[in-house]
């Protein structure tokens, strides 16, 4: 491999699925109950164990009834009530029995007359346990109700035995809704992968620890941190290495000697911010260009410098390393345009959406033959119209606040150096995944 590549985005993001692609088989699984499984990745396909509903079952307080009895003749007596988490007994050809929404149908009735439906529109007093059984007690219903009326069939949501979740699923609160009224109490998952985080330089500080001069806070590790976590990953975030080769290689060979008793290191993806471009103390660079990462620059702005490879350090195992650049909006955006694909693939996390979207201001300046990701706000447009989108901050890549107030990233592809208000434009949505 170019050891000092330049790299088109699409190039790179292969590069990055490339690294990656060993990871999901790597994984192996864990059983979590199901409360721990949100987010996680299902391992296997989950049989339904039991039908769903189990029974069939009423859908509305009333009368199980046999439905042409209604029609044919004089009314039907009232049985006993029906509890709710019993068996049913058989019901007496004549004869409506009052039932709870939720209360199994019992054989031989065919359909369900709501209470309201029926004259009195209210359940007589014997029906609560508020008086003893009445077999006089008599009740008017409709005459025509059509067999299999609010009748919730076993089955009916899902059989015994089908396809209930897909292995590959990142699972929902609906999914293990699903799960847990299957009966099923824990789940087999993936893995959650783990990630080291590494931020550089002796400008930057951890947050709340006090500034010396020429100082600034460390943005990188809460930001990527957070992306990684939002995306099922366990990641440990090892601090900030100063802007020496050995103190960026102790930190590193701490972090990544081998867990005891395994003999594996136990990370997925090393990743670090900053130190990799042009300067004199560029740590990451001159510390790993000699153990199999390269690096480069990639045509995009922001997120042009970049490395990667597969880290070798004695005693520790091979593992997948990713390089990004310091400044805060150029980590965001490697990790969206460069990282997160590679996640969608292996891990089922969702892809971020690209909409088309009319500019409400032009822009310039885009550099020529990079695609630049300006921050922008998209609002969509009503009716089926295209959005709106308009750019905030500027195109530099120390803009937080900017980055923080935007929904989206304009894609300004790598052959067009500026565009018109009006003009359609391609935008990656930031936001919540839909
Ligand atoms: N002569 C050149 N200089 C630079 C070039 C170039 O091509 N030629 N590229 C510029 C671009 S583009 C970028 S991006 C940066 C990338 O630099 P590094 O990855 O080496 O990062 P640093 O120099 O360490 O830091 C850059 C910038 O970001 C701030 N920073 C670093 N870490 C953090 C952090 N954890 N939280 C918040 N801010 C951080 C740092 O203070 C710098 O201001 O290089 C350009 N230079
Ligand atoms: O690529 Mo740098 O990320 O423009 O600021």
């Amino acid at each position: 491999m170019d050891h000092s590549f330049r790299r088109t985005v699409g190039e790179h993001r292969d590069a990055v699925r490339a690294l990656l692609s060993a990871l999901a088989p790597a994984l192996g699984t864990e059983t979590v109950p199901l409360a721990a499984a949100a987010g996680r990745i299902l391992a296997a396909d989950l049989r339904a164990p039991r039908s769903l509903p189990p029974f069939d079952n009423s859908q509305m307080d009333g009368y199980a009834v046999r439905a042409a009895e209604l029609a044919a003749g004089p009314g039907p007596t009232l049985a006993r009530p029906i509890p709710a988490g019993a068996d049913a007994p058989f019901l007496e050809p004549g004869t409506a029995a009052p039932i709870m929404t939720g209360a199994m149908l019992p054989r031989g009735a065919d359909a369900v007359v709501p209470v309201e439906a029926t004259d009195p529109p209210s359940f007589p007093a014997f029906v609560a346990g508020d008086a003893p059984y009445d077999a006089d007690a008599r009740v008017a219903f409709p005459s025509a109700v059509p067999a299999g009326q609010f009748v919730r069939a076993a089955g009916s949501d899902i059989a015994a035995g089908a396809t209930a979740l897909r292995a590959g699923t990142r699972l929902r609160a609906t999914h293990l809704g699903l799960a847990a009224a299957l009966g099923v109490a824990g789940l087999g998952v993936l893995r959650r992968p783990r990630a080291l985080l590494l931020s550089t330089g002796d400008e930057v500080a951890a947050p709340g620890a006090p500034l010396g001069p020429g100082q600034i806070h460390d943005a990188n590790t809460t930001l990527l941190a957070v992306l990684l976590a939002d995306a099922g990953w366990e990641v440990r975030a090892a601090g900030i290495s100063a802007d020496s080769v050995g103190a960026f290689g102790d930190a590193l060979a701490r972090e990544l000697a081998p867990v005891a008793g395994s003999g594996e290191a136990g990370y997925d993806l090393v990743l670090t911010s900053g130190g990799i471009s042009k300067g004199a103390f560029e740590v990451v660079r001159l510390a790993l260009c000699a153990r199999g990462v390269d690096f480069g620059s990639v045509a995009m702005q922001p997120g042009g410098p970049q490395g990667a490879g597969l880290l070798e350090l004695p005693g520790a195992r091979p593992t997948p390393f990713l390089a990004f650049p310091g400044n805060p909006v150029s980590s965001f955006v490697s990790f969206e345009l460069l990282l997160r694909p590679a996640l969608s693939d292996l891990l089922g996390l969702p892809p971020r959406r690209v909409v088309e979207a009319r500019l409400a201001e032009g822009i310039g300046a885009s550099p020529a033959g990079k695609l630049q990701a300006l921050r922008a706000v998209f609002s969509p447009g009503g009716a089926g119209g295209a959005g709106e989108i308009r750019p905030v901050g500027g195109p530099a890549s120390h803009l937080l606040h900017a980055l923080a107030s935007a929904n989206a990233l304009i894609l300004v592809p790598a052959g067009t150096t500026a565009a018109s208000a009006g003009d359609t434009v391609e935008a990656l949505l930031i936001g919540e995944n839909p």
